[in-house]
């Protein structure tokens, strides 16, 4: 069923004007009185939108727009041209009721004051915001709960370490209850016991709390254990909105089902024996066989419409009766990188429905 649009962006793009220094002192002179001005397209056509309690995860290589797509949704920039909607607000246009709207954490910077401890900068953000006393005592001990705060909260932020302190900025962002939350690298730099720690709390934020979640991300492992969805963006343009799987199927993917059959009609009907160079089952739509030695037969895709391997689990598993199984996929990061470079043309934007309706979450499994 289609979830209702918290994030909306309609044909969102972004162009910055520079200028452009010509070289050499007499270049640097001309650039004074005359200065060149470059266009630069950031953003083009930028169409998703993200359901309530959805965490959708904005994927691209460095420079990709996905900064600048989430500013413009949280309204430091103003679009050049299409529409970004948050929770029924245009963020640049209403930049006050967008904020109570929204929590952003910009992995890089922060919204604590550097000379305080993180526990003032929260009771400032209390007043700002006119939080209740009673919701602010329970939120920070939720926080802290999931967090661990408050053995370092009385530190000043500026000597905080990394970690410490962007898990500060989470709570910080989160203490007025906004409907809706945008990371941009929440983890970066973070050690893995704290990374593990912070994907718990936004799992919680979005199964518990009902929160749209919109992350980027450059950690693939994040990716995997948080993202139902994902907006691949490159070149300012969007490549593909859906699943991981859809992305692997997409971009090259591969995966091999080794399983071991109990039946010896079945090991009769496929026949073969050794490596076999991805025989295609009949009636077996994208299933091949590598590999047969006796009963025990290694499965894989063949062919551009070949099924995810989660899809060619249940074929094989409806199909044989099996005494031992065990799957493989490649690696994420592999996928990725054969996305960033590839030169797909860009993915039509979907229509409303498509855009809002959820797809299953990838769990890679090895065997
Ligand atoms: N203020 C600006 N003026 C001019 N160009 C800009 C400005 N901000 C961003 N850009 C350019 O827009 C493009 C998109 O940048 P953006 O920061 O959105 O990328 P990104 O996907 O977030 O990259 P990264 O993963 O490295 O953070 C880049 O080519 C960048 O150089």
């Amino acid at each position: 069923m289609p979830l209702s649009a918290v994030i909306e962006a309609r044909g969102l793009s972004k162009v910055f004007q520079t200028t452009v220094r010509r070289p050499g002192f007499a270049g640097a002179l001309k650039s004074l009185v005359s200065p060149r001005r470059v266009a630069k397209v950031a953003v083009q056509d930028v169409e998703f939108s993200v359901g309530r309690g959805e965490l959708l995860a904005l994927l691209g290589p460095n420079g990709a727009g996905k900064s600048t797509t989430i500013k413009m949704l949280t309204g430091i920039l103003t679009p050049t041209s299409g529409e970004a909607l948050v929770a029924g607000v245009v963020p640049h246009r209403d930049r006050e009721r967008n904020a109570h709207n929204i929590g952003a954490v910009f992995g890089q910077r922060t919204q604590l004051w550097w000379d305080l401890p993180a526990r003032e900068s929260f009771e400032i953000l209390r007043d700002i915001y006119g939080v209740p006393e009673g919701q602010f005592r329970e939120r920070i001990q939720e926080f802290d709960g999931l967090l661990e705060l408050s053995e370092f909260w009385d530190t000043r932020v500026r000597h905080l370490s990394l970690g410490q302190r962007v898990r500060c900025d989470l709570a910080a962002s989160l203490l007025h209850d906004p409907p809706v939350v945008f990371l941009d690298e929440p983890t970066i730099g973070m050690d893995v016991v704290v990374k593990e720690q912070v994907r718990r709390f936004l799992r919680h934020q979005v199964e518990e709390r009902d929160r749209t979640v919109l992350l980027t991300t450059h950690d693939m492992t994040e990716v995997e254990r948080l993202a139902e969805r994902v907006v691949l963006i490159n070149h300012g343009r969007i490549v593909l909105d859906g699943s991981l799987q859809e992305i692997r199927r997409r971009f090259g993917g591969t995966w091999q089902v080794r399983a071991t059959l109990a039946d010896p009609v079945d090991v009769e009907e496929i026949g073969g024996t050794g490596e076999t160079g991805a025989v295609p089952l009949p009636g077996f739509g994208g299933i091949g066989v590598l590999r047969r030695e006796g009963p025990r037969v290694v499965f894989g895709p063949v062919g551009e419409d070949a099924p995810t391997v989660h899809e060619a689990l249940k074929v094989i598993i409806g199909r044989f009766r099996v005494a031992d199984l065990a799957l493989e996929e490649n690696d994420l990061e592999d996928v990725m990188r054969a996305a960033y470079l590839s030169d797909v043309p860009a993915q039509e934007p979907p229509t409303a429905e498509a855009a809002t309706a959820t797809a299953p979450a990838s769990a890679a499994q090895g065997g």
